[in-house]
């Protein structure tokens, strides 16, 4: 089945690609400001509905407009693919006070002297919205209505995953937190660090899935792909 990874996260790409699969890139751009009172993990589970509802109504855009630009995907009509959303965060151990991409240094220290020497948890939500292009409603007087003009994407079924790790840092000092300002690592990165990259060196311990904390935790979203497979399967007559 096609995928689409909606996402501008040059890791969650990388991720995938190990797994071998193939599949499409679009970005999309939504509001990630939190409500008042909302939870870390509702709030990452709001994000991936939203990022899902963004990337559709960019794509039904781009087969509105396809006589003129070029589609990401122009799949069959009536076959299914997936489009695959997700968004990550860091929550301090007072299970509340969320850690998200710093907007500067002294955002970032605030959140690093927070994890020194401490354990919080990295949660990321996954999204599967499976989808259809169908033919829309021309029944009023559509006879001048190019065939483009009448595709549109239905959602035939999604389903969420959710994934929390632990991670401890050691004391961090503050010439160690201004050389990681420094590098430049820190600026795309929830909690401002990269468990990949330099900040490695800041970690004891994780308990749980390490790909999670990258931004994609690999072997759930493999498995909500292949859930979303049988669906289709079951579905299709
Ligand atoms: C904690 C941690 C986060 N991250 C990254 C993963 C995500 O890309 C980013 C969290 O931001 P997100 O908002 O989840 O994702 P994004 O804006 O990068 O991409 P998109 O919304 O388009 O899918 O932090 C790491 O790369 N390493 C880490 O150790």
């Amino acid at each position: 089945m096609n995928i689409i990874l909606a996402s501008g996260s040059p890791r969650r790409r990388e991720m995938l690609a190990t797994a071998q699969l193939e599949f499409t890139i679009m970005s999309v751009d939504i509001d990630e400001t939190p409500y008042d009172d909302e939870s870390p993990t509702d709030y990452i589970q709001r994000m991936v509905a939203t990022k899902a509802i963004a990337a559709i109504t960019k794509l039904n855009e781009e087969y509105k407009n396809s006589l003129s630009t070029p589609c990401t995907l122009s799949p069959p009509v009536n076959t299914p693919f997936i489009i695959l959303t997700a968004d990550t965060i860091g929550v301090l151990s007072d299970g509340k006070t969320v850690l998200v991409k710093p907007t500067d240094r002294n955002h970032a220290y605030s959140m690093w002297q927070q994890m020194s020497d401490n354990t919080h948890q990295v949660w990321t939500a996954v999204q599967a919205t499976q989808v259809i292009l169908t033919p829309i409603d021309t029944s009023s007087d559509n006879d001048h209505v190019s065939n483009a003009d009448t595709m549109a994407l239905q959602i035939v079924w999604q389903q969420q995953i959710i994934e929390r790790t632990d991670v401890t840092f050691i004391p961090l000092t503050s010439g160690m937190m201004a050389s990681y300002w420094d590098s430049g690592e820190p600026a795309d990165k929830a909690g401002g660090y990269g468990i990949q990259g330099l900040a490695a060196a800041w970690v004891t311990r994780i308990n749980g899935s390490y790909t999670n904390v990258v931004g994609l935790p690999l072997s759930q979203t493999l498995a909500l792909i292949n859930h979303a497979t049988k669906v289709n399967n079951a579905i299709e007559p």
